[in-house]
């Protein structure tokens, strides 16, 4: 069947956005009295959403055992603070993406984003990334009661695009993306280069691994089109 939508994550597999994620989470730290973390410690504390990637930078450990909830609430408050701040500065789009995304609107595919990362933080990065106008909807971490790896945001962009899961390919960068596209009974791609939670991405189970936006394109128009015999 040939695909009719696309469902793309944000952060790691459309753009690059650790440098100004490690700078929000060690401008909190300084503010706390707490020594910075490398870029690659953060990264790996990525992918479950805001929330969880305050509480896991807060005590440096990727489960977020924290001591008490009212540092959880004022390390939201100070990082939130800090990553509007920064917020899109030194965000990247990665090699291809572009070019991918062109290539699936040239196909007729539609897209959506589909991202863990909350609204207020979500819209204002789109907008200054550029390519906002390919999607005709975007669902963050906290548009529907659950966030990836739960399925809901993935069939909630289903809905809002009316189009039946099994017609769509989500692409992702982490083990979120996948287990929810597979819940969803999506096809899903994973690209090498993001951020899987400190993960190889060749653990995940997924349709194949991509090495851009770009080569997903090429792989859905490949795999799926409408001239398929
Ligand atoms: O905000 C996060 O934790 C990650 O966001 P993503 O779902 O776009 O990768
Ligand atoms: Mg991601």
């Amino acid at each position: 069947m040939p695909f009719a939508a696309v469902l793309l994550d944000l952060d790691g597999t459309l753009l690059d956005t650790i440098p100004d994620l490690a700078n929000a989470s060690n401008g909190m730290r300084l503010e706390l009295g707490l020594p910075p973390l490398s870029r690659e410690t953060i990264a790996s504390y990525v992918g479950k959403g805001t929330e969880n990637l305050v509480l896991r930078t807060l005590s440096n450990n990727p489960d977020g055992s924290t001591p008490d909830a009212g540092d959880v609430r004022q390390g939201l408050e100070i990082f939130g603070r800090h990553y509007h701040a920064v917020n899109g500065d030194q965000a990247v789009l990665y090699p291809g993406v572009v070019e991918g995304l062109n290539a699936f609107k040239a196909a007729g595919l539609r897209m959506a984003v589909v991202t863990n990362k909350p609204t207020e933080f979500t819209l204002p990065l789109l907008a200054r990334s550029g390519i906002a106008g390919f999607f005709e909807h975007i669902v963050c971490g906290d548009t529907c009661e659950r966030k990836k790896p739960d399925p809901m945001p993935l069939l909630h962009a289903c809905e809002l695009l009316r189009v039946d899961p099994a017609q769509v390919l989500a692409i992702g960068d982490s083990v979120n993306d996948a287990l929810a596209a597979r819940a969803a009974n999506m096809a899903v791609l994973a690209v090498p280069y993001g951020y899987n939670e400190g993960m190889d991405v060749r653990t995940l189970e997924v349709d194949d691994i991509v090495m851009s936006i770009k080569e997903a394109a090429r792989w859905a128009l490949r795999n799926h089109t409408n001239n398929e015999p």
